[in-house]
């Protein structure tokens, strides 16, 4: 790569001739800055280091992370800078990293979603997944709500659809697809968000900067599918909504009340003012518009992105910036959501 882009310096000097006293008056390139290039496997990433010497190709060797993605097909995992060198971790084939339903667990405040991938909800709350028709969003969530049952924490699941997530309200509780019970539901969750933030204060265990975890509280998921489409049906109601989960977003993260949040399209009318970026853990799966990666990661995001037909494959940051390929846990055909969710919510 160095060699093929001239990343180098070079010098002239005189050539030699047979003789070495008598001068050719021909003069020839010499290398006389190779920039040191290192690279490393370790638990499955591929690290490269790149040595920063202010030279004329600094900028260069600051943003390789378009080149080594699509050179490598690799995906990046992190690009930080050090003491005069910048290292990017890559991880080449990614889908190899996807794990099976039965291995995501939730523990300590963190779900396993890939190996060596976690969602780390105790220190980077609330999820954003979008996604178009097909991409395998329903299964995701339906793979977030039977990890998440199987912790101690509460969920309460809103589809204003009344499609697949709806169909839960005959096996587990707080499922709602009606109007005025979603916007309940909301005000409810946002009620005693405000209320254990309260009573955390007055708990004889309470420490500043710790959270609900550390006095024995347990979290609370509130799972709204379809967002964006509500927001849509309930006009001018939706400004109400939208003020109520920007608090949750802001402050649900202390007291352990999380949301995440589907939609198909991520709308700048119902996710801007601040509320996206709160989200810090944004996945879109499937087939997307620029315009909808924009709205996901940012629109000044330098990641080109393409499009593989395998169902649950898509993008992620979490909670890093970096964006990254992403592949939803592998779930068999012959399980049923349904069935295992019912057992759970005994
Ligand atoms: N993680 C997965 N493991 C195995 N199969 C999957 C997975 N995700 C999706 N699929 C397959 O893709 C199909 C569509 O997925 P899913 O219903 O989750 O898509 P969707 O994005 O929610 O689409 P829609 O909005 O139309 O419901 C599923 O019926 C299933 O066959």
């Amino acid at each position: 790569m160095i060699l093929e882009n001239g990343w180098y310096e070079t010098k002239q000097v005189q050539s030699g001739s047979f003789f070495e006293d008598i001068p050719t008056g021909k003069t020839k390139d010499k290398i006389s800055h190779f920039p040191k290039m290192y690279y490393r496997l370790e638990n499955g990433l591929l690290h490269i280091q790149t040595e920063i010497t202010l030279g004329k190709y600094q900028d260069q060797f600051l943003n390789l992370e378009n080149k080594l993605e699509s050179g490598l097909y690799c995906e990046l995992v992190s690009k930080e800078l050090h003491d005069s060198f910048v290292e990017y971790i890559l991880l080449y084939d990614t889908i190899n990293s996807r794990i099976s339903i039965d291995e995501v667990i939730a523990q300590n405040g963190s779900l396993k979603l890939m190996d060596s991938m976690y969602w780390e909800y105790d220190k980077l709350p609330h999820m954003l997944i979008a996604g178009g028709t097909g991409g395998g969003k329903t299964y995701f969530i339906l793979t977030l709500i039977e990890a998440l049952l199987k912790t101690d924490a509460k969920l309460y699941i809103l589809d204003p659809k009344n499609a697949d997530l709806a169909d839960l309200a005959t096996v587990m509780p707080d499922v709602y697809y009606k109007k005025d019970d979603m916007t309940a539901c909301i005000d409810q969750f946002y009620e005693d968000m405000m209320t254990r933030n309260e009573e955390m204060k007055q708990m004889s265990n309470y420490k500043t900067g710790e959270n609900y975890a550390y006095l024995g509280l347990p979290a609370r998921f509130l799972i709204f599918d379809e967002y964006t489409s509500f927001m849509e049906m309930i006009g001018k109601e939706s400004i109400k909504v939208m003020s109520k989960l920007k608090q949750i977003v802001m402050l649900g993260r202390q007291s352990g009340f999380f949301l995440i949040l589907a939609c198909q399209r991520p709308d700048a009318k119902y996710l801007g003012d601040g509320i996206r970026d709160q989200f810090n853990f944004r996945v879109a799966l499937g087939r997307m518009s620029e315009l909808g990666y924009g709205m996901m990661f940012g629109s000044d995001v330098q990641k080109q992105f393409f499009l593989k037909q395998i169902k649950g494959r898509g993008y992620v940051d979490k909670g890093d910036n970096v964006i990254s390929e992403f592949y939803t846990p592998l779930v068999p055909k012959e399980h049923d959501f349904l069935n295992e969710i019912a057992k759970l919510a005994q």
